[in-house]
């Protein structure tokens, strides 16, 4: 039976300018799966950021609804409840990986417990291991500046996963990074997520880092017009490809 962690029904967003209202969002509806990977690709000002920020409680819909693991969570989307809704619910994953510049590899990744007040004990235990499975142990005390680009996106994957949130949102968390490095990365996130049956949406323009997921939503003008479910038969980053040439063909792009 699928089981549904997120549901998105009817959400709009509009931004009011001077003489002008922008609707960055209009009336989108999707559903998420548990352990589901779904990618959101779309032409430039389609409002795959604003989802994304709404989601991860950094913004607030004008309506409609979301409901995260059977929680109504629209109305926890202002402060001080975003914070607790962002702490147990949210890991991020952005694309320049926004670590503490200050801060160990160790550190950065225990902060997400170290907020929740957990035992010093069990801290040390849990970013052990994660610091293991991303193969950082002989970069555990080193400060970001000391990293290179897909290690410090592995430490960001280490603080998005270490809390175990039922929901990771990423931002083109390859888009700094080389071809190979990309590959690694991916791989990682979908290992680890997969092990711990956290659900992921992904906003990306990479068709390959699309054709990683299992299921793309394509948005046009604050709607999602389009959907692909991927097969993993070697032929999804064509058809991908396809599809978002078909749509910027009809959005005049
Ligand atoms: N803070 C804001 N104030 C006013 N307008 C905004 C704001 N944020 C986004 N918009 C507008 O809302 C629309 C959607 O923007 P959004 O950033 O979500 O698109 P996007 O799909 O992420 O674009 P891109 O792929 O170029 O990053 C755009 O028309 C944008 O100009």
């Amino acid at each position: 039976m699928r089981e549904f962690v997120l549901s998105v029904r009817a959400l709009c967003k509009s931004y009011q300018m001077l003489n002008h209202s922008v609707q960055a969002l209009k009336q989108v509806s999707f559903d998420v799966q548990k352990g589901e990977m779904l990618a959101i690709m779309g032409t430039s000002g389609s409002g795959k950021s604003t989802l994304l920020n709404i989601l991860g409680a950094m913004d607030t819909p004008d309506s409609g609804n979301i409901i995260l693991n059977g929680q109504e969570v629209t109305e926890l989307l202002d402060e001080p409840k975003a914070t607790q809704y962002r702490s147990e619910n949210v890991g991020f994953i952005f694309q320049s990986y926004h670590l503490l510049k200050d801060l160990s590899v160790e550190d950065n990744i225990a902060l997400p417990l170290v907020l929740k007040n957990m035992d010093e004990t069990i801290i040390k235990k849990e970013v052990n291991g994660m610091i293991d499975a991303l193969g950082l142990i002989e970069w555990r005390k080193h400060r970001p500046v000391e990293l290179s680009g897909g290690q410090q996106q592995r430490v960001a994957i280490g603080r998005a996963l270490i809390s175990s949130p039922p929901l990771l949102l990423a931002d083109e968390p390859t888009g700094n990074l080389d071809y190979n490095t990309s590959t690694d990365i991916l791989v990682i996130i979908k290992n680890m997520k997969q092990s711990k049956g956290q659900s992921m949406i992904v906003v990306t323009h990479d068709a390959y880092v699309a054709s990683q997921a299992d299921r793309v939503l394509f948005f046009h003008d604050g709607q999602a017009v389009d959907e692909y479910v991927c097969t993993q038969d070697g032929r999804d980053l064509d058809r991908i490809l396809a599809k978002t040439k078909a749509m910027l063909e009809e959005a005049g792009v």
